[in-house]
């Protein structure tokens, strides 16, 4: 990978989730940058993964050929004003991992820079991630594959045509981990309620939840048939899923992509 240097504004769950995932992949600590408002966090982030840091946005922007945006939406508009005038005059490559902010609202208030618009998702963290990324006309060949090395060294990486795709995959991706995490949760507690210790319950969900990803993943069946071939007639997974259908999963998990998806759009305006 060429020696260009990345600077995280923002040091929260998403930036340390990819940090931590990129220099387990072998991306030298001393090419990426973190500011935050948190000191100690920087800090502590310095010690775990030997990066540097500062307190000062500026100063980050100052040092590095890319910039990823990783502050909340809400906050966003007022970081990138203040960054604007460090970036004028200078070819540095944007990559916003925000959810709902717009490569326009981006240029607005940066200036008219490359912009990326990325939706990764935390399992970046040990390289299991996935990655949704738009970028507008303006954004080289050269770029567009520096996006891929850095996000792309922590999972997969998707390009789409259309900038309303992103708010479709922070539905699907960006927010899915917390899906299953809920999932986990609820199975964890079923199998407390019906006598497991609490522990052993935990290891069974996650094993499962594991060996059934890594199932879908390797099988050239589809999720469908995968679920066929472990639901014996007049079985106990029958019994199961037929109360996961009738208390209507299915519109439940349509209905909630949805409320993210629309979150995203709104959170745009
Ligand atoms: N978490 C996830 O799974 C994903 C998140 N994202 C996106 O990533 C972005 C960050 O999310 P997430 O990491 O969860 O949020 P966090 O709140 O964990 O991280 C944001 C960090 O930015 C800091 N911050 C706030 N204001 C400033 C500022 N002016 N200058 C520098 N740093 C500042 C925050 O500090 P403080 O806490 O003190 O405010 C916090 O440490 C969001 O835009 C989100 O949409 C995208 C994909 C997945
Ligand atoms: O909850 C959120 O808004 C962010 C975006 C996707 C995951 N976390």
């Amino acid at each position: 990978m060429a020696q260009y240097s990345i600077g995280f504004i923002g040091a929260g769950n998403m930036a340390t989730s990819l940090v931590g995932g990129m220099i387990a992949k072998g991306i030298r600590p001393a090419r990426i940058w973190m500011s935050d408002l948190d000191g100690e966090r920087l800090a502590g982030l310095r010690q775990q993964h030997r990066v540097h840091v500062s307190t000062d946005n500026a100063d980050i922007a100052s040092q590095c050929d890319v910039l990823v945006m990783a502050v909340k939406p809400q906050v966003m508009e007022d970081v990138c004003r203040a960054l604007a005038p460090q970036l004028a005059g200078r070819e540095v490559l944007v990559i916003s991992i925000a959810a709902g902010v717009t490569v326009a609202n981006l240029q607005a208030w940066l200036g008219p820079h490359p912009v990326v618009r990325a939706m990764p998702n935390t399992p970046a963290l040990v390289q299991a991630g996935a990655t949704g990324l738009y970028a507008v006309d303006s954004v080289s060949a050269a770029q567009r594959e520096q996006a891929v090395q850095i996000l792309g060294s922590v999972g997969l990486t998707f390009w789409f045509e259309q900038e309303s795709a992103l708010d479709a995959v922070t539905a699907v991706s960006g927010s899915g981990p917390a899906y299953f995490f809920l999932l986990m949760e609820a199975m964890i507690d079923a199998g407390t309620e019906l006598g497991l210790d609490r522990a052993t319950a935990q290891q069974l969900v996650l094993q499962t939840a594991w060996g059934a990803a890594q199932l879908a993943i390797t099988s050239p069946n589809s999720p469908d048939v995968l679920r066929q071939q472990v639901t014996s007639p007049g079985g106990t997974t029958a019994a199961a899923l037929d109360v996961f259908e009738q208390r209507g999963l299915r519109d439940t998990v349509n209905a909630a992509l949805s409320a993210a998806r629309d979150r995203s759009e709104a959170l745009a305006k």
